[in-house]
């Protein structure tokens, strides 16, 4: 069998967590709602906790919101249990039309452009979620470069994760978000991913990868993506590996999903883009993992519900001591 064909089987066999010629979205739908959000100074109770994720190609954002699924034990709940969703904005490429179309399959068609996503409709979307809606969203299809015709409902969760190269860039989509991230992957390390990803499983060969990076995608991370990540409230250096970013990340998440929601001012303005705000967002997650880290000992939190934990990486850690979370 292929290597296409390897990677599609994994996604029809049902395992979304691999990266296949699909981009996978982990589906969640809301159960017993038990954050208590009342005091977050008017946001409706139910209105789910926006994390933008951006980053260049192969950085690893896909891989960094599957690691907070899995540190948040969402992985391997049944997708009715979920209470944490993660979509990608890949499902937002606009359709192309047939001259786009042929010049895509040539690998001469710029996927990193702004232009080439919907923007309006991600937006539409967004703020359906955060009205608490339920939505369809078509899984993206790399080697046909269209959506493709499987839909998923993603039903209203505590946390919804946004992924995708430019999800900062569009004003108004980047102000919906209640926290934003951004994986900061060096271009050698991203470039020696993407080309084995998009030869395995976006039905690409060598040439036309190597083409159409250095034609648009390296440019275009240049002028639209990597000046975004000014906007981000946290910015994670080596992706997936840096287990201390996530353990923060996760650990606010947590709150988010378990107790109350961060004060008002990151609701509302939504981390926006003056440097203080921005800065006392990623403080207020350090501090608050310190403050945990000191008190060894598990916080409020329903019993149905352990916290993850911090990662055994860290010397000494509550997860060693026994005191906070279960073994990974
Ligand atoms: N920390 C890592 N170490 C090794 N390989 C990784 C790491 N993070 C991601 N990858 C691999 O790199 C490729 C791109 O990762 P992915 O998370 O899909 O990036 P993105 O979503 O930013 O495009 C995938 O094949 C993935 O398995
Ligand atoms: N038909 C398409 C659509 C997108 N791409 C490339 O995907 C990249 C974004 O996805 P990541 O997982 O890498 O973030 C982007 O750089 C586009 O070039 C494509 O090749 N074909």
């Amino acid at each position: 069998m292929s290597a296409l064909g390897k990677a599609r089987r994994i996604f029809h066999g049902g395992y979304l967590l691999t990266k296949s010629a699909f981009r996978p979205i982990f589906t969640s739908k809301m159960t017993d709602k038990t954050g208590d959000y009342s005091d977050t100074n008017g946001l409706e109770s139910k209105t789910p906790f926006l994390i933008g994720v951006a980053g260049g190609t192969a950085s690893g954002k896909s891989t960094v919101c599957q690691r907070i699924m899995e540190k948040l034990g969402q992985q391997h709940k049944d997708h009715a249990e979920r209470r944490v969703v993660c979509i990608s904005q890949d499902s937002f490429y606009r359709s192309l039309n047939p001259a786009e179309r042929l010049r895509a399959e040539r690998g001469q068609f710029n996927f990193d452009h702004p232009d080439a996503f919907d923007d309006k409709k991600l937006l539409a979307v967004l703020k359906d979620i955060l009205a608490g809606k339920k939505v369809d969203i078509q899984e993206y299809d790399y080697v046909n470069n269209s959506n493709s015709s499987l839909t998923h409902t993603i039903y209203p969760a505590d946390v919804v994760l946004i992924e995708g190269i430019l999800v900062f860039y569009f004003p108004e989509v980047r102000d919906l978000f209640h926290m934003k991230l951004f994986v900061d992957t060096d271009s050698d390390t991203r470039l020696a991913r993407r080309v084995p990803r998009d030869i395995m499983e976006r039905g690409r060969d060598l040439e036309q990868v190597l083409n159409q990076y250095m034609n648009f995608v390296k440019p275009a991370f240049e002028e639209f993506c990597l000046p975004t990540k000014k906007f981000a409230d946290v910015i994670i250096p080596r992706g997936a590996d840096n287990l201390v970013a996530i353990d923060l990340i996760v650990h606010h998440t947590w709150d988010i999903m378990y107790k109350k929601r961060p004060g008002a001012r990151l609701v509302n303005g939504c981390g926006g883009e003056d440097e203080a705000t921005n800065g006392r967002l990623a403080i207020d997650l350090i501090v608050q993992h310190i403050s945990e880290y000191l008190k060894r000992a598990p916080r409020e939190a329903p019993a149905a519900a352990e916290y993850p934990g911090f990662s055994s990486s860290v010397p000494g850690s509550p997860q060693r001591s026994g005191k906070i979370g279960r073994p990974h």
